[in-house]
């Protein structure tokens, strides 16, 4: 594109004294120059001109005479003359800060509208609607307060920790009224979503370009630090990573751009810990990043740099003024929501996996970390359940770990080399389980000195990670592993690796005991997950142990179905009591029953949701079961639409003479979904079928707990359980209490001594009733004893709950005592006849 002479004369007008280093940057010889100064002496301006004119007619046509002229001018420091240019010749040029904004923008339309959906794969992707806000939290500053207590191996340590306030995601962050630093340091462990949170940063950018980041900026500069292997300038980096391989824009310009919008500027640098040092340390470029992130350059711009904890210190030492943010993962809402919004396809499948999350508590702990969930969901949608043994579970999660950060190895070595660094940092994770003075979680660095390699590459994966704390006068380098579970993981590859020699491995064992085996829960069930020997040997040692029986019958249990070994049941005790509270339970009891013959005067209590049913239908046929005492299933409704036939289908399967032992409770708790028409006619049906039936109803309205108790009159209800819902003054509209109950209970209902007249007017003297539970209401001691009165004619009493009433506890008793002798406390305000 030409320029006309107009134009040529308009800079030559504004040039001045530069006009030979323009014309050296164009191409003119120096013969040329001083020819243009003879052939018209004294008149810089002509001379300007003719140079120009002389420069333009050694141009082939076809060349663009008018970006050559620009970058010419650029170069030279003129970019003044170029934005006159661009608005005299009114086209929109390559030599704007919008330009550039537009191209970075264009950049950001390609790279900044997905996240990965997968750990390893990076062609697997989804759509940026799936970021969920992350849970962050930032440092108070100058305010350190003394308050962490851990166990090191040289005693009890009080580490110095900030106080923190918690941040409302992205918003927060980029608020300047909650977050006023303009520097920011985002730290967090592996998978924690540092990097994402970038992303979805430099996406905002692309709907609020010219104002991005609540209008307070410019221009948004998105860099990946583990990208900069060569130098660390982020010059460079932005032509690597950010500008089209084609552009016409020059580093010169560029800076010229970055420096006249410094305070507009923002930069956000991604995973500090991946750039290599030597490359950090390099003394070359323009805008290092050592020079940004300790503020000897573009000190008014804004930045945001991620890195895993142990490069924190390093940021700090060279300048202080940064917010220290932490990147804490989901919250167990958001959490929930990201399950939701990954299994969106099939809504039951997302609930059936919370639901299995917020069963299991060290699985809903570690689910904070955003990659783990990931891998949750891509297990569960796969299997449409997690794998029955959780050391597969957990040798994924380190797979996937380990392969994120080494792609291009194969299989073998992969396994290989992730189980030597698994093996040395094992070794330091058992003793601080073991340790006898007490668990520990926290590491001195130099307990690794064995393996500091092992430290080095479990550090790099993401297994492992390190901080600086100061302890008194103390600097301390403190190692954790990104998860309790993990280290109890990677501390039993290590003792299951042991068994080379089976002393060494029984001397370890023996420091498991009474005291701490249910501690050792993990631990254990990884070893036999890994070894068939070592669950032998681990379920012999428990089966000597003394203590509470019913928890390490549980134990041994999760142990036997961890091994995946039938022969090894008969090391099991047999159990007088079976408590399942967890979906895990239920998996190793129907393991347990098959492999064991008939468990004759067995008492058993069940927790059981619908994605348990079929558990459930396999443990009741199994002729294991067929000598039960009682068994007692605790039915809890879901809270997306359910239809208790399903629980009626899986109870028909069941033969009748063991419907007939069932006693089950639904309970329909405050976030249940129901539908009253539906229950109650289930209900009347099941009471056809099973031996005792009740209902559960946890903080509902009242209008729903009256229109279902409606429902069900008629309905032959053994126990009925009103929990949290306000009853004051409406006792009576409950009152639906047939023959058959003999259980009921009103905890937390807001009753209070008036409503004492109503109560014993709806259990009429003579009432078969068994128990009767009033806890968390408040009764004076005259309220108290009218009702213990009234109690005296209900011939069958044998259970009564007061605890927690407002009254002294020795009042109540001398109460009870008085009027219900045959009642004992068992403990305070719960009496119980025997
Ligand atoms: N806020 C989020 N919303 C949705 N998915 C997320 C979010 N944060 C993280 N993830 C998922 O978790 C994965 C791991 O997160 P990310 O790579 O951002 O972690 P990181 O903290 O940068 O880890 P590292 O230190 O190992 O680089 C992401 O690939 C993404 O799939």
């Amino acid at each position: 594109m030409g320029i006309t002479e107009p134009v040529l004369r308009k800079i030559s007008q504004r040039l001045g004294a530069e006009w030979r280093k323009l014309a050296t940057h164009l191409g003119l010889s120096a013969a040329e120059i001083e020819r243009i100064v003879i052939d018209d002496p004294g008149q810089t301006e002509n001379q300007i001109f003719n140079m120009l004119v002389k420069w333009r007619r050694q141009q082939s046509t076809s060349a663009d005479q008018r970006d050559m002229l620009c970058t010419a001018l650029i170069e030279i420091g003129r970019r003044d003359i170029v934005e006159d240019l661009i608005e005299i010749t009114g086209l929109q040029g390559p030599y704007t800060f919008a330009y550039l904004r537009q191209q970075i923008i264009d950049n950001y339309k390609q790279t900044a509208t997905t996240i990965p959906a997968h750990p390893v794969l990076e062609t697997r992707n989804v759509d940026i609607e799936f970021f969920i806000p992350l849970f962050l939290r930032k440092n108070i500053p100058g305010k350190t307060k003394s308050d962490r207590f851990v166990t090191l191996r040289e005693g009890e340590r009080l580490l110095d920790a900030n106080q923190t306030i918690t941040l409302n995601s992205l918003d927060d962050l980029l608020n300047p009224e909650v977050v006023k630093e303009i520097k920011i340091l985002l730290s967090g462990g592996a998978g924690t979503g540092k990097s994402t949170l970038l992303v979805k940063v430099a996406n905002s950018c692309i709907t609020l370009s010219s104002k991005p980041l609540l209008g307070r900026f410019d221009l948004v500069l998105w860099i990946k630090l583990r990208q900069m292997q060569q130098s660390s300038c982020v010059l460079d980096a932005i032509f690597d990573q950010l500008l089209a391989r084609n552009t016409k824009l020059t580093k010169h310009i560029v800076k010229g751009f970055i420096d006249d919008h410094e305070s507009g500027i923002v930069l956000l640098l991604d995973g500090l810990d991946e750039i290599p040092s030597h490359v950090l340390q390099s003394e070359e470029g323009v805008y290092r990043v050592q020079d940004i992130l300790h503020n000897r350059v573009l000190t008014k711009s804004f930045v945001l740099v991620t890195t895993r904890p142990h490069m924190t210190q390093y940021v700090l030492r060279g300048h202080q003024k940064y917010a220290v943010v932490e990147a804490c993962g989901f919250t167990p809402q958001d959490r929930d929501q990201y399950i939701r919004l990954n299994l969106s396809d099939d809504a039951d499948m997302g609930e059936a996996l919370i639901s299995y999350l917020n069963d299991n508590t060290n699985l809903r702990d570690i689910s904070a970390l955003p990659i783990i969930s990931q891998m949750l969901c891509l297990v569960w949608k796969n299997q449409k359940s997690l794998p029955e043994r959780i050391t597969e579970l957990y040798t994924e999660f380190a797979l996937a770990l380990f392969k994120r950060c080494n792609k291009d190895m194969n299989d073998d070595q992969v396994m290989s080399d992730m189980m030597s660094i698994i093996d040395g940092l094992g070794r330091v994770a058992l003793q601080g389980l073991l340790d006898s003075r007490g668990e520990r979680l926290m590491f001195d660095k130099n307990e690794f000195q064995d393996c500091q390699s092992c430290l080095d590459e479990g550090c790099r994966v993401g297994f492992v990670q390190y901080e600086t704390y100061t302890s008194g006068l103390d600097v301390k380098m403190l190692v954790t592993f990104i998860h309790k579970t993990i280290q109890e993981y990677f501390a039993a590859c290590h003792l299951v690796k042991l068994l080379d020699d089976e002393n060494n491995f029984r001397h370890q064992l023996k420091q498991i005991g009474e005291r701490n085996v249910l501690a050792m829960e993990y631990l254990l069930r990884f070893c036999c997950g890994r070894s068939m020997q070592a669950a032998g040997l681990i379920l012999d040692h428990i089966q000597e142990m003394q203590g509470d029986e019913m928890k390490l019958q549980r134990l041994a249990r999760l142990l036997l179905i961890e091994s995946g070994s039938e022969e090894l049941a008969t090391k099991l005790v047999r159990p007088t009591v079976v408590d399942c509270k967890s979906n895990e339970d239920l998996k190793s009891l129907s393991y347990y029953l098959h492999v064991t013959p008939s468990l004759e005067g067995t008492d058993f209590f069940m927790h059981v949701r619908k994605q348990e049913l079929t558990l459930l239908r396999g443990i009741l046929v199994s002729d294991s079961m067929k000598s039960a005492k009682h068994i007692n299933v605790d039915y809890y409704l879901s809270e997306q639409k359910e239809e208790l036939s399903l629980l009626e289908e899986t109870l028909y399967v069941v033969d009748e003479q063991r419907r007939a032992q069932l006693q089950m409770v639904v309970r329909i708790e405050a976030k249940s979904w129901f539908d009253v028409g539906r229950v109650s006619h289930s209900f009347f049906r099941m009471q056809e079928q099973i031996g005792r039936l009740g209902l559960y109803m946890h903080q509902r309205s009242l209008d729903e707990v009256v229109d279902l108790l409606k429902a069900l009159e008629g309905c032959r209800l053994d126990w009925h359980i009103l929990y949290d819902t306000d009853l004051h003054a409406r006792v009576r509209n409950v009152s639906h209490i047939s023959s058959s109950l003999t259980g009921l209970g009103l905890p937390a209902c807001r009753l209070v001594d008036d409503d004492v007249e109503d109560l014993i007017s709806i259990i009429p003297t003579g009432h078969g009733l068994l128990g009767l539970a009033l806890d968390g209401n408040a009764f004076s001691l005259d309220a108290v004893r009218a009702l213990t009165q009234h109690l005296q004619g209900l011939p069958k009493l044998r259970l009564l709950k007061l605890s927690n009433i407002g009254l002294d506890a020795e009042l109540i008793r001398q109460v009870v005592s008085q009027d219900l002798p045959h009642l004992k406390e068992t403990e305070e305000g719960y009496f119980k006849a025997y």
